[in-house]
């Protein structure tokens, strides 16, 4: 993977999969700084690879996403510094595709809300009956609505490794009873005010995944990106194959007629950096994002 990006005013601190995270030049880290910089590349990853080449605009595409969605979570805090808030200046060359953000001590709760019966959730139920220790009803086929979205918290696991699926019960105890429930209550209320508007231009949120801090003041605010096609499962439901990935499908489908899963996956072809890139456009242009 290419260096992360040298910034005017901001040192790099920590790459995820897809994304750098950066604190203001001469600040040590994040825990001493008064602001961060979010910087969503282009790249896309799948089966916990970054793919190569990127794909041109979906650092952009998927900060829009967030932002969208930030807009129109009115009812809890978020971590956006205020557009008007003097700090260390954003540089042109990454605005579009980054967030400005309030350092937050973040929980160390990835809070996974499910809508619908699939992936990792499918398998467990077809052996358990349940998901995460949720039971649900029998007779659900993969890829179905649940009932009533259920709340699968996750401990958050160090960089790179996978996150580990914890009972609510288990985050009172890393968390407290209240922070637990309160984590619980905002994430329930975000997923089902988002997969609702989304419905409303068919699209399926079918599964997403939130992350909150609090800010010095004790304000618990929700963090890191928000409903991105890369935190959510988003399906298109106009299409065919219902549970196809809206953004990503046409690259897994690729790697798996191309790539034995041996080794690091084959460059993608340029058609395929095309047809994705039209895809990201399409989801942004369908939520009118
Ligand atoms: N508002 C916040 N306050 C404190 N910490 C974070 C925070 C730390 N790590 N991550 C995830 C991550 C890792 C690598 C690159 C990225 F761009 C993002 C988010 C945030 Cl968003």
């Amino acid at each position: 993977m290419t260096a992360p990006q040298e910034l005017p005013g901001w040192r790099h601190v920590s790459s995820g999969k897809v994304r750098e995270l950066y604190v203001p030049a001469g600040v040590d880290d994040v825990a001493s700084a008064s602001e961060l910089l979010l910087v969503a590349s282009d790249r896309v990853s799948a089966y916990d690879f970054a793919l190569e080449p990127p794909i041109p605009g979906k650092g952009e595409l998927l900060t829009r996403l967030s932002r969208f969605w930030f807009d129109r979570i009115a009812d809890v805090p978020n971590h956006l510094v205020a557009p008007d808030t003097d700090g260390t200046p954003v540089p042109e060359s990454v605005a579009a595709r980054s967030m400005h953000v309030l350092p937050l001590a973040m929980f160390p709760v990835e809070c996974v809300v499910r809508g619908y019966l699939v992936g990792s959730g499918w398998a467990e139920y077809r052996e358990t009956q349940s998901v995460c220790g949720v039971p649900l009803p029998a007779g659900l086929s993969e890829g179905d609505r649940l009932p009533e979205p259920i709340y699968t918290p996750a401990y958050k696991a160090p960089q790179g490794e996978h996150d580990e699926n914890i009972s609510f019960e288990q985050t009172v105890e890393l968390v407290g009873r209240d922070d637990a429930e309160a984590l619980r209550e905002r994430s329930l209320r975000v997923y089902g005010e988002a997969a609702a508007i989304a419905l409303e231009h068919d699209v399926v949120i079918a599964d997403t995944k939130f992350e909150f801090g609090r800010d010095t003041d004790g304000t618990i605010r929700i963090a890191d990106e928000v409903l991105t096609s890369d935190s959510s499962r988003y399906w298109d439901a106009r299409s065919g194959n219902r549970t196809d990935s809206f953004d990503k499908q046409i690259v897994r489908d690729w790697l798996s007629a191309n790539w034995d899963r041996q080794g690091t996956p084959p460059v993608l072809p340029q058609e395929i950096v095309e047809r994705t890139a039209a895809r990201y456009a399409e989801l942004i242009e369908r939520l009118g994002a």
